[in-house]
């Protein structure tokens, strides 16, 4: 009989992973021997648990995946399908044992680089194809972790496929930085909250499904599939302090881990009807629970005496679960995604072929069209053909060798584009200092031209005011002409008088009383006119009398009556 069609009964396999205590944590009395036992006392009851393999809190990354997960995987590339979930109240290290962190990679890193191994070391007539798919169960709607759009997606059953998401998106992986790239994107769109007991808390029950195909050269295919599952925490609503919507998801997450509870049960009880459609998680993973699958479970628990009640429960949960039988089988699956991107690489390849061999007789404007046509084609189909041909992957091909070296590259990129980046840098601040010193000449030539345009209006404006200046000038001169020539006729007049005036004072005086009357002339200041200082002289006694004088009465002395003007201060 072909191995393919034998079927194993094989027991659900548990591990027990123990937390080591965090402070200010009181250790409860709970202790492990022979790797395979655990011993719980409560008061004076002590019990023991015996396990697939207990891994205390001394247990590496590395420990986990040799004992839960490295032969699970060996089988899965022989063509079976294998399902690990964790299981445990929250905070004990379900997500740090399934995903890992940072510092340290959990099973889903560790499967990837065993997987990459085995095909480096595969014969190069073996081909590979692995692709992902990442999803998450919160309050009982499935969401792909690998497109965000937050569509709530569908179960469906198919004869040929079994039980499948429609819709979910798949990746076909090349490389580990691919694998970490989409751990690290799944993770940020999972539904997270802080509980009392974890402040980054998964609220909702996660499914990473890897599907491996292997294509050998006497032309069997191993299709195998690998479901890591990292459950929400198992503790009691009272337990993680929830209300509101917390409440709501700690409901749902109780009624998909009861409901996992109850198949279980019902499987070990060998019951007619195995209630799997009751819960999504449960009708996702009714293959790993009492079907082909072979199954592990990692049940974490805290060392704590706070949370002893919870752990107990965990490990009883865990008892149970190692008692559900499994009938292992091989897929048959003749649906090989592997076998459909190698057809259609070959009918690339042959209307490539076609498109080579097939040349254009004459040459018309028409046929450079065709051509066109022809080479876009090409380009068209030889990029499907690229992209398909990179998602196969070759036995004896080191993935790992080919990361580092592409991570190499990557760095020897990213240092081409520094430098690039420098100079391209110094470039612009060139320009930049350029452009600077043009404005600054543009600024200082303006700054000319306004000065130039300044002094021109400050040139107009002098000469305005010297035009304004020669005008008044002229007025002036014009002016003072006019007063000479008024000044220089009034002299004429004057001398005129001046000659008339001597001519009758020396034809009718006598040159004698002339000296006399000149002697006795004086200037009278007060009336700004020449007076004779004794009238006699000219035989005129006459006086002014003046009204002031009269009203004051001032007598004009009679003793001297030829004194017609008497001085003031007499
Ligand atoms: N074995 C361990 N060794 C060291 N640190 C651990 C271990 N297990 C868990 N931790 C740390 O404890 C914290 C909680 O772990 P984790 O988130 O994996 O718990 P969880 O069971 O997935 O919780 P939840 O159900 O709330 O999501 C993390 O910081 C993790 O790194």
């Amino acid at each position: 009989m072909a191995e393919a069609s034998k079927k194993e009964s094989e027991n659900i396999k548990v591990f027990i992973r123990l937390k080591p205590l965090v402070s200010p944590e009181q250790p409860s009395n709970i202790s492990s021997f022979g790797d395979i036992f655990l011993e719980v006392c409560r008061g004076n009851v002590a019990k023991v648990f015996q396990y697939n393999k207990i891994l205390d809190g001394n247990a590496t990354q590395m420990d986990v995946y040799e004992n839960v997960a490295s032969s699970l995987v060996d089988k899965v590339l022989k063509g079976y399908n294998g399902t690990i979930f964790a299981y445990g109240q929250s905070g004990t290290g379900k997500t740090f044992t399934i995903f890992g962190d940072n510092q340290s990679k959990g099973i889903i890193p560790n499967v990837f680089l065993h997987i990459f191994k085995q095909i480096s070391l595969a014969k190069e007539t073996s081909s590979y194809l692995v692709t992902v798919t990442f999803m998450e169960i919160y309050n009982e709607q499935i969401r792909d972790l690998l497109n965000n759009n937050k569509k709530k997606l569908e179960i469906r059953e198919r004869a040929d496929l079994g039980v499948y998401v429609k819709h979910l998106t798949g990746i076909n992986v090349e490389s580990i930085e691919q694998v970490y790239d989409i751990i690290s994107n799944g993770t940020k769109n999972r539904a997270l909250g802080a509980t009392n007991l974890n402040q980054h808390s998964s609220r909702s029950h996660a499914i990473f499904t890897i599907y491996l195909e292997a294509k050998h050269q006497d032309g069997s295919t191993n299709i195998g599939k690998l479901n890591l599952v990292d459950l929400a925490g198992s503790e009691r609503v009272s337990k993680s302090l929830a209300t509101g919507d917390c409440l709501k998801e700690a409901v749902n997450i109780n009624l998909s881990l009861s409901t996992l509870g109850k198949v279980i049960l019902a499987l070990i009880e060998k019951n007619a009807h195995i209630p799997y459609r009751n819960s999504k998680l449960t009708r996702l993973l009714q293959d790993s629970l009492g079907g082909t699958s072979l199954t592990s479970m990692i049940a974490t628990i805290s060392l704590s005496q706070a949370n002893i009640e919870e752990t107990v429960s965990t490990l009883k949960y865990a008892d149970v679960a190692q008692h559900v039988k499994n009938s292992v089988k091989k897929n048959e699956s003749n649906k090989s995604v592997l076998k459909d991107f190698e057809d259609k690489i070959k009918m690339l390849q042959e209307e490539l072929e076609k498109l080579n061999s097939n040349p254009v007789k004459k040459k018309t404007s028409k046929v450079d069209i065709q051509l066109e046509e022809i080479e876009n084609n090409k380009k068209m189909l030889q990029n499907q053909l690229l992209s398909l041909q990179s998602k196969i992957l070759i036995g004896g091909e080191n993935l790992l060798e080919k990361a580092q070296l592409q991570n190499e590259l990557l760095h020897y990129r990213a240092s081409k584009i520094n430098v690039l980046d420098t100079s391209q840098k110094q470039l612009e601040e060139t320009l930049e200092a350029k452009i600077q010193e043009k404005s600054k000449f543009e600024r200082q030539s303006m700054s000319l031209l306004e000065q130039d345009a300044l002094l021109d209006i400050q040139i107009e404006e002098a000469e305005r005011k010297i035009c304004e200046a020669n005008e008044k000038l002229f007025k002036n001169e014009t002016k003072y002409q006019k007063e000479i020539s008024e000044l220089l006729l009034k002299n004429k007049r004057l001398a005129k008088e001046q000659g008339e005036a001597d001519f009758i004072i020396n034809k009718t005086i006598p040159k004698a009383y002339l000296e006399t009357i000149k002697s006795k002339i004086v200037w009278d200041e007060e009336f700004n006119k020449h007076a004779l200082k004794d009238v006699a002289y000219c035989g005129n006694n006459m006086r002014r009398i003046d009204m002031d004088f009269a009203r004051k009465e001032v007598k004009v002395p009679l003793k001297n009556p030829y004194k017609a003007y008497p001085k003031r201060n007499d």
